[in-house]
Order: C-alpha cells, then structure tokens, then sequence
C-alpha cells in the first residue's frame, strides 16, 4: 500500500484525513510489473558497509503461465509428510490430523483485511495455484558414484623429493600374507528402495523408514544466473547451495530415523531408539571372530546419536581387555571415528561386547563405495557390475587420509590393526574415516605380540587396501600379483613403489646390528608412519590444498546464511512488539471483546502504530487490483533498510486510508528499539515482582 518516496521534506508528519488515491500507487505498481525489478541496496550498520543486492524476482505475471510457478515468499513452508500419506498429498492426509489438533479452535488472523488472505483476489495471484499443484515425488538417488575428482595425470614419480623412501626396499610381495575375507555386500537402510531388502523379517517396519523429504521444494528455479548482470542476484543466492542444504537435511533426517516397533531392546545401557545400520542379516565373523552388528541409538545422558558396534557371543575373561579402550579416547583425529565407550550387555539376550563411537549419518563403507555388486545378493556373480576404473587423485586421497590416520594412532602407542574396506567408512565427499578401531584390542588382548608388529602390519594393509579398491573386490579371489599387474597398467609409477613399499614392511625381519651400537650404519629404510609421511609428502600437500578450497567454499556458502540469520532475528523482533495484548495496560480483567479493543488500542497509538503500518508496507502491497504483491525482493530491501536505519524515506499509509505518515527508515527503526526497550522493560519488572511475590 505503500512506496519509498526517496527524500521527501516533510520527514514524519502526520498527514490527517488525506486519503491517498490508490490508483497512483498501483499505477506504479503495474509499470513496474511488466518489468524485472531488481535492487541493489548498500548500507550501514555499526560502523560497517553492507552490500545487499536484491532480487531479481522477475514478477512477469502478465506474460506467460510458466512464470507463475517461480519461487515467492509464499511458497509453502517444508513439513515432512507422515508415514502414510508418503508424498500423496489428497485423501489419505485428512485422516492423520490428530484428535487434539482437531479440536483446536480456528485460526483467524487479527488483521482487518483478513478475508483478502483466503482466496486468491485477483486471477494473478499465483500462491494458492502453486500450493495445490501435484508435484510428481521426488526420489533421492543415493550417493553420486560420479563425484569423484578425475585423475591427475600430473602426478608421476618425477614431480617427487629427491629423498625417497620408497626406493630403499625391494618390493617383497610374496611375503604378503592373504586372507580369505569373504566381503558382504551392504544395503544402505535410508536408501529409498526397500524392495532390495531381501530380509525384510529382519525389519518389521521397514516401511516406515520411508519418509522423504520434500526436495523438489527446493528445485532451483529461475532466472538462472546468465540473464543477470553482474550487480544482480537471485532468491537461491541469499541461502545455502540446494546441494549443501540437501546433503544436511538428508543426514539429518537420517540421524533422527527410529524404527518403531522393533524387537530391539528398548534399553542398551544408557542408549535408546535403537535402529540397525547393517541391514544383510547375513552373520560374519571372520574379522572379529565374532559376529557384529552395527547400531544408531540415543544416549540418554546427553540426547546426542551414537553408533553402537555389537559383538555378540562375546564373553569378557580379563577385565583389562575391556579397559583397553580407555587409550583409544586419546585418539583425536579427523580421519578416526572417535570411539566412546565400551561395555558388555546382556540386552540382546546373550552376552555381548558393545562398542561406542561417533555415528556419521549416511555413511558408506569403502567397500560399498567400490566393489560394485547390486544391493541384495551378497557374492552373487551373476550381479556383478562392470569394474570401476578409480581415479588415481583419490587413491592418493585415501592413502594420506589413512597415512594421517595412522600418524595419530601410532603416536599413542597404538596400532589400527583392521584397515579393511568394510571398516573404513566414507561420511562427505572423498573423506574417509577408519571405523572399528580398538575392537581387535578387546577380543585379541592376551595376543603377546608386540605394538611394533601391529604397526608394521598397517602398513600392509593400507597397502592391500589399496590393490583391493584397484581390483574391485575384498574376497577370496583377490590375487596380489594380478592387482599389481593391473596397478602397473593403469596408474604412475609412484603409487606402484608406494604400495610396494607398504607391502614390503610384512614380516618385519629382525637386525642383526643391535640398535643402540654406536657402528651401526644409518638406516633410512625403516617402515614406519613418519618414513611413509615423508615419501608421500607431495600428495600430503595437494590434499591440504583441496582441503583449504574446500573449506573456502563452505566459509562462503556460510556468510549467505549470516545475512538470513540477521534478518530472521529483526523480523522475530518485530513479531515479538507487534500486536500483543498484554502490553496494554488495560488487559487483566477484561472480556474477550474488550480485549480486542485494547489489543488495538495498544497496535494503533504510539510508535507502535508506526512499526505496525512498516509492516503492512513490507507484507501487504497490494497491486491495482487489489491482488497480493509476493515480492521477496522488496522485502529484503526493506527490512535491510530498517536494520541499517538508512535515511530514505517511505510513506505508509493505515488501512483505511485515513492517515499517511512519510518517515525515515530510521525513524521506524528507532520505534522498533524503543518498543523493543519497553517490553524488555515489562518484563523485567514482571520478573522482579514475580520473585518478590
Ligand atoms: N560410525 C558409523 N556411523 C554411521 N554408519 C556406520 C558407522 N559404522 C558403520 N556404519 C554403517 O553400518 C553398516 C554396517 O557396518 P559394518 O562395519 O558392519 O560393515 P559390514 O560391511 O556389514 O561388515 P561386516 O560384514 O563385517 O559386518 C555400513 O553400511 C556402515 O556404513
């Protein structure tokens, strides 16, 4: 209802019984919605100059259909839909409205033109129109095998240090010694498709882990960013990356997930809400020696998700075997899940060892990730998909990550002692983490062998881990020297020597030169993680590298969101001053009907009265027609304004079109303080007399 009127003299007057004629105000409405508004707006808040460019909404209504449907201010808020409805928005939605929220007395808004709200006034108004279409349901496709980095063909063993590790040992491989892991083929429980669970007795509910989020609500719509010139922005611009936001909605859906109910125990320890990450209910043992089974579950002391790792069978004999964990805590390293905790229950029925550590939602293991067999048929031949080439970027990748990893662990005394695809697990892009750490501590502790050896057999690992991922399996037909044939085809040199080198530090062969002889030579050929540190310095450095943009881009997609942050808190001011009964003074004793009255008595004198016409002038333009404006540009730029109290003047006029104030952006900034100050005030004083009472 009302327009900046840039700098008008009469700065605050009240003009009395000058009813604006509406037709020029929609005039200029009209002519500028036949054209793309944008702004651009600087301003100044506490010493600091803002650039906040607005909009670029392009409000085209008299021009096609499609342009209807673009995002406004009145797209509808995200609410997850219930387990039955599951996306259809008709018929069965009804039948979920609780009996309370049934019960609840209608809604009706307090304004006076609240009938305008309902239906939609005008054939251009296009929020109802946008709010019934049927949007077909978006399905998730899971995680993007597709984003891995492409290879670097940059990096060959000429780029690398003239001190060189690798090239001091020969490669003995054939004192490599190979298990027979037979690897299992994981299903991931939030994946969208639950026909490929082929234990769905292992899931009473398994229906009811399917509650999608409605994504399509956040479609990038247009204009898209070439129709713009530099100075523009659009809506997508002023928050988080579709991508970012979706990934986070995504894990944290997956973190609240429950499993209702389930025949888990409701109770493990100090853990509730229980939900199984492994759904192959398929026992393994072979790398524990136990079975084990994977949890997400509540603690009850402090409310945060954990995973719990369960071996079950597991009988403590030694006490210290159990304390053994205690060291693992110490660990504190972003490329280790942090373990928690360990104890033995009896929840399950039987007598079992329970580990605790962080839960990284949405994770996969390095197996999932690279042994391609269709979800379901664990070791079925016939579903085996073609063989991924892995770029050599991220073998790198994961061999610093590891390397990093096992720096941390071996500094402690420690030693990783299970680096296996299905226990190493990938939680964002590329960045992995070694999982079941400090379990082998527990069920092999009477092992007399000494730390060293371990260590030494990470290094073997890490080099097996690596011909795993570049064969594409973890089972018994894992065959070394094919894997290093096929190293040697498709990738550097380098990373040959390198797993070389790691495959050589097994069995560690005793000196005959006792260490501490003054004539012994200098040995630089020992495997240990800082010799493995120095050889790989170079990946070690454009790994820091990627990390840095990496954290360059999320700092960014962070400071949009500083800005909505910014104006969320202004607008829950206003929301706090506007309107609210209990600060007129005449409010304790009074009929509903009085109160009414006195609520408007309070809105409509004072400054309030100002800050409450600054809000229909930012929510409630109207155009000739009499139709809703939607225009977030317009919003931004006016509450950005009020936050920086700039100078500019508007007119806002009340709604009956009997009073016409033109004031300041500052002004009504300086109301909304002082009303803010007032209710503070209140209830201070409320506070006081309440603890006096
Ligand atoms: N800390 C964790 N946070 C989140 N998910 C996890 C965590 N640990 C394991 N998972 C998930 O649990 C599932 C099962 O993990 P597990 O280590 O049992 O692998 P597995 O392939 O089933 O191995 P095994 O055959 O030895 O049981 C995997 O999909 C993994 O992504």
């Amino acid at each position: 209802m009302a327009t900046p009127l840039g700098n008008s003299p009469s700065e605050g007057r009240r003009i009395m019984s000058s009813p604006r004629p509406k037709g020029r105000e929609n005039a200029k409405n009209i002519l500028c919605r036949n054209i793309t508004i944008y702004g651009h707006c600087r301003y100044e808040k506490d010493g600091c100059a803002y650039n906040h460019d607005v909009g670029s909404f392009k409000s085209q209504q008299t021009q096609n259909e499609s342009a209807k449907k673009r995002f406004n201010v009145d797209s509808p808020a995200f609410k997850p839909l219930g387990p039955m409805t599951n996306g259809n928005s008709s018929g069965a939605k009804s039948a979920s409205i609780s009996p309370q929220a049934a019960g609840a007395a209608i809604f009706t808004p307090k304004s006076t033109s609240a009938g305008t709200a309902t239906p939609p006034a005008h054939p251009r108004d296009t929020s109802a129109e946008w709010i019934n279409n049927e949007i077909p349901e978006f399905v998730p496709s899971g995680f993007d095998p597709n984003h891995l980095m492409p290879s670097d063909p940059a990096s060959n063993s000429n780029s690398m240090n003239a001190y060189d590790p690798f090239l001091m040992t020969s490669t003995t491989v054939n004192q490599f010694n190979q298990s027979n892991n037979q690897h299992q083929t994981q299903l991931n429980p939030y994946a969208q498709d639950t026909n490929s669970l082929d234990s769905a007795a292992y899931f009473q509910a398994a229906n009811n882990y399917s509650q999608p989020l409605q994504y399509h609500l956040y479609a990038p719509l247009g204009p898209h960013r070439e129709n713009l010139l530099a100075y523009q922005r659009t809506a997508h611009d002023f928050f988080l990356p579709d991508s970012l936001r979706e990934d986070l909605q995504r894990k944290s859906e997956a973190t609240l997930q429950t499993l209702p109910n389930s025949t888990l125990p409701s109770q493990v320890d100090h853990f509730h809400s229980l939900v199984p990450l492994d759904i192959n209910n398929q026992k393994n043992a072979a790398l524990f020696g136990y079975s084990s089974w994977v949890y997400k579950a509540v603690s009850s002391n402090d409310g945060f998700t954990y995973t719990l790792r369960r071996l079950e069978g597991f009988r403590l004999t030694n006490e210290q075997a159990i304390r053994s964990v205690q060291a693992w805590k110490r660990i504190n390293n972003g490329n280790v899940v942090s373990v928690h905790d360990a104890f033995t229950t009896r929840a399950f029925g039987d007598s079992s060892l329970i580990l605790v550590t962080d839960y990284h939602p949405l994770s996969k293991t390095l197996a999932e990730q690279h042994f391609n067999q269709s979800p379901g048929f664990p070791g079925s031949h016939s579903n085996r998909l073609p063989k991924q080439h892995v770029p050599e970027q991220i073998l790198w990748g994961y061999i610093c990550q590891i390397a990093s990893a096992l720096k941390a662990i071996h500094s402690e005394r420690l030693a990783a002692r299970l680096i296996h695809p299905s226990k190493i697990l990938i939680t964002s892009k590329n960045r992995i983490r070694l999982n079941a750490c400090a379990i082998l501590d527990v069920t092999q502790y009477d092992s007399q062998r000494p730390i060293t050896d371990f260590q030494l057999e990470d290094l073997v690992q890490l080099g097996r881990l690596i011909l795993q991922i570049i064969s594409g399996t973890s089972n018994a037909t894992f065959n070394i020297s094919k894997a290093l044939e096929q190293l040697a085809r498709s990738y550097s040199d380098r990373l040959k020597e390198c797993i070389g080198w790691l495959l050589s530090s097994y069995p560690p062969t005793p000196s005959p030169i006792p260490p501490n002889d003054p004539s012994s030579p200098i040995v630089l050929d020992i495997h240990t993680i800082d010799t493995f540190l120095t050889g790989i310095a170079p990946h070690l450095a454009s790994l820091l590298d990627n990390v840095l943009h990496a954290e360059d881009s999320l700092t960014s997609s962070l400071t949009r969101e500083l800005e909505n942050g910014r104006l969320f808190r202004l607008l829950a001011k206003l929301n706090f001053i506007l309107e609210r009964p209990e600060q007129s003074p005449s409010h304790p004793n009074q009929l509903p009907s009085q109160q009414t009255a006195a609520q408007q008595q309070w809105s409509e004198t004072g400054e309030r009265y100002v800050i409450k016409l600054f809000r229909d002038y930012v929510f409630h333009h109207v155009d000739a027609n009499g139709a809703p404006v939607l225009d977030l540009a317009h919003v931004l730029q006016a509450l950005n304004k009020l936050d920086t109290g700039c100078e500019e003047k508007v007119t806002l006029v009340s709604r009956d079109e009997q009073s016409l104030f033109i004031v300041s952006f500052r002004e009504v900034k300086r109301a909304v303080e002082a009303a803010w100050t007032d209710l503070m005030k209140a209830g201070r004083q409320a506070a006081a007399a309440g603890g006096r009472g």
